[in-house]
């Protein structure tokens, strides 16, 4: 058997009649290893029609060595390799890889090598083993915490069927903790957790359990670097682990629009590669009160109606979201206050820019730096842009503030195509007082590819700090100078200006932050820049997926 050591490359190619794993340091190349049938789907048969194969070696998951004495049964659909007596073939070794499949989805799939020479078969899998050891992006040990009642409630079950095989195959040790009640995972990371032992934590749940995670990390990262959460002004540590979300909730929109997909199996295949997203966090303040942190969507009027009317029907499962919805849009109610802004700097985009990348590719993550470095060199403080501060007066019947583009299968371009997850800003978009048409209009544009911004009476802005407040509490400051008696206040802070006659409460609506409420309506929020980091790359363009040479990764 021939054995050459040549080359420096990390790839695996596969050439027609003759395979070479090609890695590190030294392609291996012999030619009586064989690739065990087409069985793997069309990815490996389209590689040999076409005739060469390359793809990086860092999206293989594992390689095991086969006992041939045991038949393979990973898939069902395995068939042993006929071994005639002319040539055979008694050893063989199985590499586990990444397969891209439809719409952003993974797949693990695998590809069986046999061989005649036993210490070669060894030689291959030491070797692949040694090269996967060196990709220090991948974590090893997992903290997971799952939420039993997230979704259709089969959290449980998607973790340990699909997910926790994969994680065993890739050699990620885990702890697991299936929550009690709600709060348990962030009550468990804020103080009892031993972090270290750790390379990544890990929910498994919907978007109300990847905020309290998220929650549970950055105040954890916070308390330990002494920040004080309560003050607007002081700049927050950004967390050391990073998080991956495996989808078992109603709606899943973070995982979706990191990722691409809410398929569990994509999403741990991303956790295992080691990928890494950062992500922009908002801290939300009532006055010198620490609220929340949001993550995607902060909601005023429409949406936090919509979120206060369905938090009644939980016992509906997902469809109390479009009952609460036909409902709210019924209803349309506006409300009035002021929101003033500090815009964006100019170089950071506008949402109304042409949709490049709805959540950092690598090519938009690049660029993004390259901006924040920019950013960073003009040394603009938020000190310095404080004069900037632009105020707006009215009716509005929606006012949201989208950090990511909020893409969901119902809304594929969601509600800011063009917003970015890590450039340190979030887009505010106002819709005014119009007519229910006018407003159906504006509605049915996240679910189609019409520009949902062009329209009169709606104004988008990219912005770095907001703030708002309700008419009936700007009422309450001018009260407050001719009322000295607190019982007095309180209860002229209650009536609305115009209704004093009448007594009427007036109009307000709720903020739903991430998909809870807040307890305030006048908030303060600043957008800390890559505050966290998920196992996930973006969505992947759709070349990628295209591409016939990319669908597997060996
Ligand atoms: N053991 C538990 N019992 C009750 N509630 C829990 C438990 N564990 C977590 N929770 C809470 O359940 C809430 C909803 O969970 P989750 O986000 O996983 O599902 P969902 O609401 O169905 O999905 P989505 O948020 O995507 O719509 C979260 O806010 C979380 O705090």
């Amino acid at each position: 058997m021939e054995k050459q050591s040549r080359l420096l490359c990390s790839e695996l190619c596969v050439q027609r009649r003759l395979y070479e794993v090609t890695l590190n340091c030294a392609i291996l190349a012999w030619k009586d290893i064989q690739i065990a049938k087409k069985h793997t789907g069309r990815a490996i048969y389209g590689a040999v029609k076409a005739g060469s194969y390359c793809v990086p070696v860092c999206e293989i998951i594992a390689v095991q060595e086969k006992d041939d004495d045991t038949p393979c049964k990973n898939t069902g659909k395995w068939q042993k390799v006929p071994q005639s007596p002319a040539d055979p073939c008694q050893h063989a070794f199985t590499v586990f890889y990444v397969e891209r499949t439809r719409q952003h989805c993974w797949w693990c799939s695998n590809v069986t090598f046999h061989c005649s020479d036993h210490s070669l078969c060894l030689l291959w899998v030491q070797t692949i083993r040694e090269q996967l050891a060196l990709l220090t992006n991948r974590p090893k040990s997992l903290l997971v915490y799952i939420n039993p009642y997230g979704g259709k409630q089969r959290g449980k079950q998607i973790y340990d069927h699909k997910v926790a095989p994969i994680f065993s195959r890739a050699s990620i040790s885990t702890d697991v903790i299936v929550t009690e009640r709600a709060n348990h995972a962030r009550d468990h990371l804020k103080t009892e957790a031993d972090l270290k032992k750790y390379d990544g934590v890990v929910c498994v749940g919907g978007d109300g359990m990847f905020s309290e995670i998220m929650h549970g990390l950055v105040s954890r990262t916070q308390q330990e670097a002494g920040v004080d959460e309560n003050s607007m002004e002081e700049t927050l540590m950004p967390c050391g682990l990073r998080i991956g979300i495996i989808p078992a909730g109603s709606t899943d929109c973070i995982c979706y629009a990191t990722v691409g997909s809410n398929d569990p199996v994509t999403s741990a295949l991303h956790i295992i590669v080691g990928d890494s997203q950062a992500m922009d966090i908002c801290s939300v303040h009532n006055e010198d009160r620490f609220l929340r942190y949001s993550v995607s969507l902060l909601g005023y009027g429409f949406y936090g109606d919509v979120l206060t009317d369905s938090e009644r029907k939980r016992w509906m499962g997902p469809a109390r979201y479009d009952i609460s919805g036909v409902k709210t849009f019924l209803s349309h109610r506006y409300y009035e206050g002021t929101v003033s802004f500090l815009p964006a700097e100019g170089n950071l985009g506008s949402p109304r820019d042409k949709m490049q990348c709805r959540t950092g590719c690598s090519v938009c993550r690049q660029s993004s730096s390259d901006k924040l470095v920019s950013k960073n060199e003009d040394s603009v403080s938020d000190a310095e842009c404080q004069d900037t501060w632009t105020v707006i007066r009215g009716k509005f019947l929606a006012i949201n503030a989208a950090s990511m583009s909020c893409a969901c299968p119902r809304s594929p371009k969601g509600l800011s195509p063009s917003a970015h997850l890590a450039d340190g800003t979030t887009d505010l978009i106002l819709v005014r007082k119009c007519s229910r048409l006018d407003f159906l209009r504006h509605l049915l544009r996240h679910t189609n590819k019409d520009d949902q911004f062009d329209h009169s009476f709606v104004e988008v802005y990219r912005v770095k700090q907001f703030r708002f407040t309700p008419r009936y509490q700007e009422c309450d400051s001018e009260v407050d100078l001719r009322e000295s008696g607190v019982t007095g206040k309180r209860f002229l802070s209650q009536i609305c200006r115009e209704h004093r006659a009448c007594g009427c409460m007036p109009s307000q609506s709720n903020w739903n932050c991430d998909g809870e409420i807040l307890p305030h309506t006048a908030i303060q929020v600043r957008v800390h820049c890559q505050l966290i980091k998920l196992f996930a790359r973006g969505i992947e363009e759709q070349q990628v997926f295209e591409d016939p040479y990319a669908h597997c990764a060996i």
